[in-house]
């Protein structure tokens, strides 16, 4: 994929997964193909748990898949695996390398993500010429991110009204109940992990999720 390419792939990505490796169920790549069937658009390995080997496997696999069904892919964190693995997607929070050094470390090419939890933040990452993206929250406190405290529905609006020129997307206790709300504030672009990773039937999730999302 041209970079080109993931960045058209990008603006019109409307659903972000974020997925823990599965390895006590070992299903990791039925999952993944099961999630963008749905009709996942960027799909992220996130695992505290995986040592950096592991990572490197898991991460052949992930690309495999994404790659099959046209998604783009994300690497989080480390820089070193993003390289490794030719990832077209990059993600750091405020804690994690600085988005100049990802990209002095990873070129031109990859899309760099960026967490978000303040009105600041989100105007520091959308004058950043080196963020492709970046996400808003958690909206509502949840367990997948523990210790960062819900930012709430009025900073979505806050960012929304402000009408960014980068692709952004909200994050955080986002699912079928809560998606409207989302919506309303003005979010287009929404990154689960429970919605989809608890789903009894990820495909329906992710679908269910994807349709109400805007064209
Ligand atoms: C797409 C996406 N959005 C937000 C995050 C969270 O990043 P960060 O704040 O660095 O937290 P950790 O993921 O490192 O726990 C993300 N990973 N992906
Ligand atoms: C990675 C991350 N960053 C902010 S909230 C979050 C996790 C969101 O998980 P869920 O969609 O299950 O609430
Ligand atoms: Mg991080």
């Amino acid at each position: 994929m041209t970079s080109a390419d993931a960045r058209a792939r990008l603006a019109a990505a409307r659903l972000y997964l974020c997925t823990d490796a599965r390895e006590e169920r070992g299903d990791l790549e039925e999952f993944l193909h099961a999630a963008l069937r749905g009709g996942v658009d960027v799909v992220q390995l996130r695992d505290k748990t995986l040592d950096v080997r592991r990572e490197l496997e898991l991460q052949e696999i992930v690309a495999a898949v994404a790659t099959e069904h046209g998604a783009l892919w994300c690497v989080n964190d480390r820089a070193d695996v993003a390289s490794l693995v030719g990832a077209p997607v990059f993600h750091t929070g405020q804690d994690d390398l600085p988005v100049s050094g990802s990209r002095a470390l990873l070129g031109g090419d990859v899309l760099l993500g960026r967490s978000t939890h303040a009105a600041v933040e989100a105007a520091a990452a959308e004058a950043d010429p080196d963020v492709d993206y970046f996400c808003v929250g958690p909206l509502w406190a949840t367990p997948t991110k523990p210790g960062r405290p819900a930012v709430g529905l009025d900073l979505l609006q806050e960012v929304a009204d402000s009408r960014p020129s980068t692709p952004w997307f909200a994050i955080g206790g986002i699912d079928g109940e809560r998606l409207d709300e989302v919506l309303d504030a003005g979010a287009e672009r929404i990154v689960v992990v429970r919605a989809v990773t608890e789903a009894a039937d990820p495909e329906a999730a992710a679908r269910a999720l994807r349709e109400r999302l805007p064209a």
